[in-house]
Parts: C-alpha cells; sequence; structure tokens
C-alpha cells in the first residue's frame, strides 16, 4: 500500500463521473466534501495487499496527524501512487477496512468514494511535515 499525506489548510472534492464498472454509492457525504486543517491520505491499494496492511498504515497515519496536529483525515481512494495497482473489488474492501480502523482510532475519519474520476482542490500548509508518503507492507 502507498500513501501520500499532505496537510492541506483547505482541501476539497466533487465526483466528476464513474472511472470503473462498479463506483463505490455516494454515501451520506454525497458526491463532494470539504474540509479545513485535514490530513489527506491519498491511498493506492497495490497487488498482493490484504487487510494486514491497515494497522501498520493506520499507525503511520496516526503518527502525521498527531505531529501536524490536524482536525481531521479524509482517507482518498487513488490510483497513481504504484504501477502494481490491485484491482478495484480488492482495493475498495481493504480502503474500507483502513477507513472504519481510523475511526474505531476515534479520530474524526472521511472517507471520498472510490471509483469516481473526482475534481478536487488542494491547499497545502508547507511546513516541512505537510507531504510525506509511506509504503506500507503486508505482515507475512
Ligand atoms: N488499487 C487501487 N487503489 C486505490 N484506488 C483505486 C485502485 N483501483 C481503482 N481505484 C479507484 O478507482 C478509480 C479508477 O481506477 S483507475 O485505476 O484509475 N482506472 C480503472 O480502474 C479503469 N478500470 C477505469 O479507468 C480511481 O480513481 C480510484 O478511485
Amino acid at each position: 500500500m502507498r500513501l501520500l499525506l499532505i496537510h492541506a489548510r483547505r482541501f476539497s472534492y466533487e465526483v466528476v463521473k464513474p472511472a470503473v464498472e462498479e463506483p463505490e454509492p455516494l454515501g451520506e457525504a454525497g458526491g463532494s466534501g470539504a474540509f479545513e486543517n485535514t490530513l489527506v491520505v491519498f491511498t493506492s491499494v497495490e497487488k498482493g495487499d490484504d487487510e494486514s496492511v491497515v494497522p501498520g498504515a493506520v499507525s503511520e497515519i496516526l503518527s502525521v496527524f498527531n505531529q501536524v496536529k490536524a482536525s481531521s483525515i479524509v482517507v482518498y481512494p487513488y490510483a497513481h501512487l504504484s504501477q502494481d495497482l490491485a484491482p478495484p473489488f480488492e482495493a475498495v474492501k481493504i480502503l474500507g477496512r483502513l477507513y472504519a480502523a481510523l475511526k474505531e482510532a476515534g479520530v474524526e475519519a472521511y472517507k471520498a468514494p472510490f471509483g469516481w474520476y473526482k475534481a478536487f482542490t488542494l491547499e497545502c500548509y508547507g511546513h516541512p511535515l505537510s507531504e510525506l508518503s509511506r509504503s506500507v507492507r503486508r505482515s507475512e
């Protein structure tokens, strides 16, 4: 699993159109979201990833979240951080588990809808910890 973590003063997105056969239904959040002082976690699920990547990803994300003192986290499905992507039906499952685990950790977490082309606006704070990337391996 590859993560790109951006600490954003402002971040907003809006769905444009489906990008896969069966995009995730647009939940109560609808097809758009707007956030301030948030940690955007662009996430690529990689071939071979299984649920065992989730605890490591949560630990990496919460460590940065606490250091930068963001007020929320947005899990953003992103298919451009790896050449070795998991297929959509696997990716959506693991992204859902990551989102659930972050909420279980008691942080204000949101998830952008999977399988949609989305327009987004991102205003990065630019401080030294505001742009980080992590790679999380499944546990053997
Ligand atoms: N392995 C993955 N990790 C994260 N998001 C993914 C992954 N696979 C698909 N997605 C989601 O599905 C959308 C489209 O994925 S894609 O790889 O860009 N394109 C496709 O899958 C093609 N079938 C259609 O374009 C992405 O924007 C993302 O929301």
